[in-house]
Formats: C-alpha cells, structure tokens, sequence
C-alpha cells in the first residue's frame, strides 16, 4: 500500500534524522554543486530519452538484481545512452539507500533522480545533500498542501521535481502546482497493477509545454514504441534493464 510505503519511508527518515539533525543535512545540501539541469537533459527531442533505474527489488516484482556495484551499473547506463538515472533509496522494499545515491554521483555526470517516498522536507533536503538533481513527487502519497510545499522546496534547491501521477486527476493538480516534469506510472502503486495503456488515455491532458514521462511496463523496443507513439518524450525504465544487458537494451529502447 502507497500509504505504508510513505509512513515507512517517513520513519525511516525520522531514524537517520537522530544522528544527522536537519540543520546538518542542510548546510550538506547547500554546499554541494548545483544541481544539474534536469529540464535540459530531458528536453523533447526526435527521439525518445530513457530515465535508466537501478532497483533491487521490489514490492510487486520480488528480488530483482543484487547490483553489488551501483556506481558501475549507473557508469553502464551512461554508456548505453540514458539521460537521467533514477536510484530507489527505499531500503525496506526497493532495497535502496542513500548510500547508492551518493556513489553513483561520484561515477557519472548524467541529471540522478532520487526515487523515493517522498513526504517531508528533510527527505528533499538529503536528496540533495546525497547529489541527487530531480526528485520523485507522487501525487496519491501527498495532500496539495504537502505537494506544494515540497515542490517549492525542490525548486528552491535547484532541483527538479519529477511529479508522478495515475489519474486524471492527479494530473490535473500536477499542472496546478505548475510541474513541467509529468509522469505517468502504468503501475497503481496501491494495488501494484499495471496498466499500459493508461498513459496514451492521459497524454492528450498534459499541458503544452511539459515533459512527457511514461513509467513502467517496459520490457522490450515494443514497449517503448507503443509509449512514444502515445506521446512519451521520456520513457522510465527499470526491472528490463536490470535484469538484462542494460546497454544492450538501452541501444535497442533508443533505436525506436
Ligand atoms: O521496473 P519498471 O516496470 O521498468 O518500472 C520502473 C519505475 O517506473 C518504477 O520503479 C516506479 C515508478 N514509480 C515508482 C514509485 C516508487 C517506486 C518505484 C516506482
């Protein structure tokens, strides 16, 4: 369930917040170099962009990959063409940490989202503080309040908030707060089902101007096609490429 992968995600965040207070977490993220530029890197082009993912497992998919070497999986990607890379920092079911973030920061000079149950400012705070540029907001976790308060946080920081949406909906109050980075998750994330064709049915809705994010459901060139041609400037993708040879995948996902 969404709501107990948020309160978890909170807790957990509450616990490494007794041994490094807000103030220090701060002072980390402001003396970091800035954020890369997300929006650039992820500009509509003639061809469709990958957000390659490095995941460990999941709560609808099990173990995935061990990715003993993150840095080297996220050198990979690089590689292979991504133009962002996405790390899941969730520990309990994602098998993710902080830690991965910050070492694929130091191998590789691509935009790193932090993929995470985002809900309080501290989260964003380290997000930066680890060198992430782009942070995951998803609209079914937070009230518009919240939505609105971290999103400016993130902006603030200089990063880029990826607002993540399964709805109409929730697409509609992602371009209320102004989101010019939009997904759509094939997956429902309360009850893990897909459903592939959920974002071509919302494309048409997202505001002129944005960026256009299909995530999950990739598995094969197939998949990517069937996303940009409802619209995707921007596919996410994790379990195909770790499970498989991510540079071959990611050549044969850029040729579509
Ligand atoms: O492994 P897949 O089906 O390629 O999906 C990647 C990504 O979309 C998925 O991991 C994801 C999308 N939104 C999330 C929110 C939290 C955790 C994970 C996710």
């Amino acid at each position: 369930m969404l709501s107990e992968l948020t309160a978890n995600a909170v807790a957990d965040s509450l616990v490494r917040r007794e041994a490094r207070p807000l103030a220090e977490v701060e002072a980390a993220a402001l003396v970091r170099p800035p954020a890369l530029d997300a929006l650039e890197a992820l500009r509509p082009s003639s061809h469709v962009k990958v957000i390659a993912e490095i995941k460990r497992s999941s709560p609808s998919r099990g173990a995935l990959a061990t990715i003993g070497d993150p840095a080297a999986l996220a050198r990979s990607y690089e590689l292979g063409g991504a133009s962002a890379i996405s790390v899941l920092t969730e520990g309990r079911k994602f098998g993710g940490s902080l830690d991965d973030l910050e070492a694929v920061r130091a191998a590789v000079a691509l935009p790193i989202l932090r993929k995470d149950f985002i809900a309080t400012p501290y989260q964003v705070l380290e997000a930066r503080a680890a060198g992430a540029d782009l942070v995951l907001l998803i609209v079914a976790a937070l009230d518009d309040r919240e939505l609105r308060e971290l999103y400016d946080l993130i902006i603030e920081l200089g990063m880029t908030p990826l607002v993540e949406t399964h709805s109409a909906e929730e697409l509609d109050r992602a371009a209320a707060l102004g989101a010019r980075l939009i997904g759509v998750n094939a997956r429902d994330l309360s009850t893990f089902e897909l459903d592939r064709d959920l974002f071509g049915r919302l494309a048409a809705r997202f505001p002129a101007g944005t960026i256009r994010v299909a995530e999950s459901a990739v598995k094969s060139a197939d998949d990517v096609a069937h996303y940009r041609a409802a619209g995707a400037d921007v596919v996410l993708v994790g379990e195909a490429l770790v499970t498989g040879d991510p540079i071959a995948n990611l050549s044969a996902f850029l040729a579509v």
